[in-house]
């Protein structure tokens, strides 16, 4: 689907050179949610943006759909990139137009017939759930509703491939899963192949299948989220894992407890204890020592097939052990 090889950027001011990618080799699979997580600095929007030759890459090539973008002319890269859709950080919308005439840009650039026009931006606002704002203007809209915009206007002229350049860092935590869940369903429904760049592993866990760790113009590790996640090779991918303390919540089925052991309850064979006192079976999703003020405390979360009674019983038990529960999943 997309295959960018060799690809170094550097760019130049005079006698000044900065080498913001160097020999990027990865693929994108037709379908997936790519994330490319890094550091500010770290190449992320130069690599996003080469995808599109926005940015003219220095040596390389970007294949999309088995064409070599860096090849084309000016016609046919413009042909070439309504195949690709793009949506942004500060959602570049333009202010004077209403919402519907937002969406309705591209395909006026292209001189779509106003019925197929009318017919198609109706149906982006439906399913952005944008309807009743059709003739609103985005100073009147949250952020993100504005990014919904973007995402319609940017699925306009029927991509194959969204690129997503930090398009939730301005959203706040709740916001940003509700556009994230929507860039999921999109990809789903509309088997549309997903690059999102951003620098929380947040967006990474909540929504990519795949995941490429830029650090320094480099590619330091790339792999399945879930792989990345379990066995993080790099220092860079430690950091950007050491984020997240939740699971993914497929993998929450039963009650889900987060066990925090200090130094008066880390030698006790607790979990072993609560699995033959009462009889229940107990699967641990993860655990991980953690340092607060130079102190271990060990933390384990863990999956307990237990009903409401057990389970007051069992967090009651290991309180008294001297273990801090949380119930992060109680259904
Ligand atoms: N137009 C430009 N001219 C010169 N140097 C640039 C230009 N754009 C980016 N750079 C440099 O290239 C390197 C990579 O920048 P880039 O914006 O791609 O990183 P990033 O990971 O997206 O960072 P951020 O998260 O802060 O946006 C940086 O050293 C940056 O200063």
């Amino acid at each position: 689907m997309i295959r960018i090889e060799n690809l170094t950027k550097v760019y130049k001011k005079g006698r000044n050179e900065v080498t913001a990618l160097r020999d990027i080799n990865l693929r994108v699979e037709r379908g997936d949610i790519f994330g490319i997580i890094g550091l500010s600095g770290a190449g992320k929007s130069s690599l996003i943006r080469c995808i599109n030759r926005i940015e003219e890459p220095s040596e390389g090539d970007i294949w999309v759909n088995d064409v070599n973008l860096v090849t084309l002319k000016d016609a046919e890269l413009r042909a070439t990139r309504k195949k690709i859709g793009m949506i942004f950080q500060n959602f570049n919308l333009l202010h004077s137009k209403t919402v519907f005439e937002n969406i309705a840009f591209p395909l006026r650039l292209t001189n779509t017939p106003e019925q197929v026009i009318r017919d198609r931006v109706n149906e982006l606002l439906s399913l952005v759930e944008l309807s009743e704002k059709a003739q609103v203007y985005p100073s009147q809209l949250s952020g993100g509703q504005k990014q919904r915009v973007g995402i319609a206007r940017a699925l306009a002229s029927a991509p194959d491939v969204l690129l997503c350049d930090e398009a939730t860092s301005a959203l706040d935590p709740k916001t940003t899963k509700q556009i994230l869940s929507l860039l999921k369903s999109i990809n789903r429904t509309m088997g549309l192949t997903i690059v999102i760049i951003t620098h929380e592993m947040e967006v990474i866990k909540e929504i990519c299948n795949r995941v490429a760790i830029l650090e320094g113009g480099m590619v330091v590790e790339m792999g399945d989220t879930i792989d990345i996640f379990s066995k993080p090779g790099t220092e860079a991918t430690k950091h950007f894992v050491e984020q997240i303390h939740q699971l993914p919540t497929h993998l929450m089925n039963g009650k889900i407890l987060s066990l925090s052991f200090t130094e008066g309850s880390a030698g006790e064979p607790i979990i072993s204890r609560i699995i033959k006192d009462f009889d229940v079976e107990i699967n641990i999703l993860s655990g991980t020592i953690e340092y607060i003020q130079e102190k271990p405390i060990g933390k384990l979360i863990i999956e307990a097939a237990v009903d409401g009674h057990q389970l007051i019983d069992i967090v009651d038990y290991l309180e008294k052990n001297h273990v801090k529960v949380e119930v992060l999943k109680n259904e």
